[in-house]
């Protein structure tokens, strides 16, 4: 029997399994087998996804997120605040400012401490991709950045705006956040559709003014989420690129778990995330 050590955090509600690899180095099944494991709310310990917190060549520690059906997610928002509570607040880093490897690149992050803990991190979550191909959604130029776009999704039409924050987003613009086909739309758009040739996160919009949001989401190998950093930054550059917002602007975005305030500046076309990273509980996972 292999007794796992685990961190369950979650940041607005979107909870991970983190597993600290720096630390505890015991042979594991393979990442995706043990997401599953984890994630499952029956017979594991229940969450969105497993994030392993692991040794870095380029940066102060690497992060690895696994979605709950075991698929690899690119990057991760919520994961990355986490991440950086976690490896202040156990020695793995000894700053305040520091970063953190992700499949899809590098990020800076920094934690705000009181009293020896981190409840607020900023993630710097470089700049958002724009291009149809490296979202990648297919049905037009390669090079085109893809703004409501118009779809004919299940016998209904639709606008859509692509972004990528290394992992993509489909964002939809909404009159009403209460009032939307996320259980449609979600798992149609999520996995093997055709215009999202590596899947997509799903997220709704309603602008509320120039600077406040709300926004819900449907993940790729998840399902509907309390919150999605990435999305987040995601809905953000959409509804500025939609006009409805303006760019350079701290907007506060409101998730069903809480609120991020996020930025896409104008300087250096960085999307800066701001928000909270709890921890729930430490445990050891007994692995048969
Ligand atoms: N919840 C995460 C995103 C997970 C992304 C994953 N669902 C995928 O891209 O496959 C966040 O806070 O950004």
């Amino acid at each position: 029997m292999t007794r796992l050590p685990f961190t369950k955090m979650h940041g607005l509600g979107n909870n991970y399994i983190y597993v600290d690899r720096l630390t505890y180095t015991e042979p594991l099944p393979p990442y995706p087998e043990l997401a599953k494991k984890v994630s499952n709310q029956n017979t594991g310990i229940g969450s969105d996804g497993l994030i392993l917190i692991l040794p870095s060549e380029i940066a102060d520690v690497k992060m690895r997120i696994f979605n709950s059906d075991g698929s690899e997610a690119k990057n991760c928002g919520n994961g990355l605040r986490c991440v950086a509570k976690y490896a202040f607040e156990h020695g793995l880093v000894n700053k305040e400012h520091f970063s953190i490897e992700t499949i899809s690149g590098k990020v800076e992050a920094k934690v705000f401490p009181t009293d020896g803990g981190v409840d607020k991190v900023t993630i710097d979550m470089g700049e958002p991709i724009l291009e149809r191909k490296r979202i990648p959604m297919t049905g037009g130029k390669p090079e085109e950045t893809v703004i409501q776009e118009t779809h004919i999704i299940e016998g209904q039409a639709y606008q859509i705006t692509g972004v990528s924050m290394g992992n993509p987003h489909g964002i939809f613009i909404v009159d009403n956040i209460h009032n939307i086909p996320i259980n449609e739309l979600g798992p149609e758009l999520a996995d093997g559709h055709d215009l999202f040739p590596e899947g997509t996160n799903v997220g709704f919009v309603e602008v509320i003014s120039e600077n406040e949001i709300h926004y819900r989401v449907w993940e790729r190998g998840s399902g509907i989420t309390q919150a999605c950093g990435t999305g987040a930054c995601a809905a953000v550059v959409a509804s500025i690129l939609e006009g409805r917002i303006h760019q350079g602007e701290l907007i506060t975005v409101h998730l069903a778990g809480g609120d991020l305030q996020i930025e896409w500046d104008s300087e250096s076309n960085h999307v800066w995330m701001t928000g909270a990273a709890v921890t729930i509980c430490d445990g050891m996972f007994f692995l048969s």
